[in-house]
């Protein structure tokens, strides 16, 4: 529960949290140690009746007596596993949501393999507004974005798991939300990335455009997608880097959509980039943005997990940007001279669909 005041919470729970925050790097990396050792999908697999003994978890993880005695202890002191009277071990509910919620997999293993070391150079980060943790996977990069198809396979599949899975879900619910304002023919869609949402528009609506606007390297990723659905007729990809001086934008299209793009960039660079989008739109298009907001969550979870991730961007992504927070962005817009034509919070997910118009 989010507190509200000082006495919302007794000192010993107080206490507790804080003294479970102070050890909670020991807990994460045992979780990611049995996950690689096979033991937290064998709790998945168990039901509430089941047990297994510590020779067994030997057995399945393939370490020995010390190894699975030091995970086995702190989980069970963690709640993630229950100790029998008979010393066999058995699930809680915890250990069969870490290992069998697609969401929380997706949390867990963005925060474990992409963002978990480089988190260590969090304060150096804030201090100098650069992504400084991005140092433990390549230093000829200022950002994480020109990067990305050449990181560690497994950081890299956590990452698209966590873009695509928080997107992809969206697109289906904001495709008719977004159509029913009018039928839309030529859809420039700014971020991109590998051209799931532009396949998702060539399925929705067969006589529509899409035109992808990306960095080179995503814009290659995205062209093997479509020659491989066979769709080069109707999906093209402009590559560029919006935040040169010399890039300009296409200057066709009739809706300018934007998913999870504007949290990649700072205040000062998305007033660019929308500014950008407003010279280019003619006066009768619209444009659509998809983002997270931290202050529309439904609940306080979904709260805390965006907070976090936020940090991902301060430490591995750019060292500017966030999950931003509604006011902040609306305010933004309205200055460029945006009109907000409809808001609508809770689509999907988490994401909130924003519609302008000129
Ligand atoms: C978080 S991803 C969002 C992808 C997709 N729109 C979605 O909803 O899943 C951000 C995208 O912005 C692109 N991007 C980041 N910086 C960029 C830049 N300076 N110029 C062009 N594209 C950029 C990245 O390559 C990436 O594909």
């Amino acid at each position: 529960m989010t507190q509200k005041n000082y006495n919302d919470i007794s000192a010993v729970d107080a206490l507790k949290t804080a003294q479970y925050l102070a050890v909670s790097p020991f807990i994460f990396q045992a979780v990611a140690a049995m996950k690689k050792k096979g033991l937290l999908s064998h709790f998945g697999k168990m039901s509430k009746n089941e047990s297994v003994t510590k020779l067994e978890l030997c057995e399945i993880s393939g370490l020995n007596d010390y190894a699975v005695s030091v995970l086995i202890d702190l989980a069970v002191a963690a709640d993630l596993v229950i100790r029998n009277d008979d010393n066999s071990f058995s699930p809680t509910k915890i250990i069969h949501y870490l290992a069998n919620d697609r969401m929380t997999n997706v949390n867990f293993d963005f925060s474990s393999e992409l963002c978990y070391e480089g988190l260590g150079y969090l304060t150096e980060s804030l201090q100098t507004g650069t992504p400084k943790g991005l140092k433990v996977f390549t230093s000829s990069c200022s950002t994480i974005y020109p990067y990305l198809s050449s990181l560690p396979e497994n950081a890299r599949k956590a990452w698209f798991s966590f873009d695509h899975y928080y997107s992809d879900n969206v697109f289906s619910v904001m495709l008719p939300l977004v159509f029913k304002e009018k039928h839309f023919s030529h859809i420039n869609d700014i971020g991109g990335n590998t051209g799931k949402f532009a396949l998702a528009v060539a399925e929705y609506s067969k006589d529509t455009k899409v035109t992808i606007i990306d960095l080179p390297q995503q814009c290659e990723l995205a062209k093997d997608n479509i020659r491989k659905h066979g769709l080069e007729d109707r999906i093209d990809t402009y590559p560029v880097n919006i935040l040169e001086e010399s890039a300009k934008l296409p200057n066709q299209g009739d809706l300018w959509w934007m998913s999870q793009f504007l949290d990649c960039f700072s205040m000062d660079q998305i007033e660019e980039i929308l500014t950008m989008v407003y010279n280019a739109m003619s006066e009768d298009s619209m444009v659509a943005i998809s983002e997270v907001f931290g202050d529309k969550q439904s609940n306080d979870i979904a709260s805390l997990v965006i907070e976090a991730n936020s940090l991902y961007f301060s430490s591995m992504a750019n060292g500017v940007s966030r999950f931003y927070h509604s006011d902040e962005f609306v305010n933004l817009v309205e200055k460029i001279g945006f009109k907000v034509h409809r808001m609508m919070d809770h689509v999907g997910l988490a994401h909130t669909l924003l519609l302008l118009t000129k």
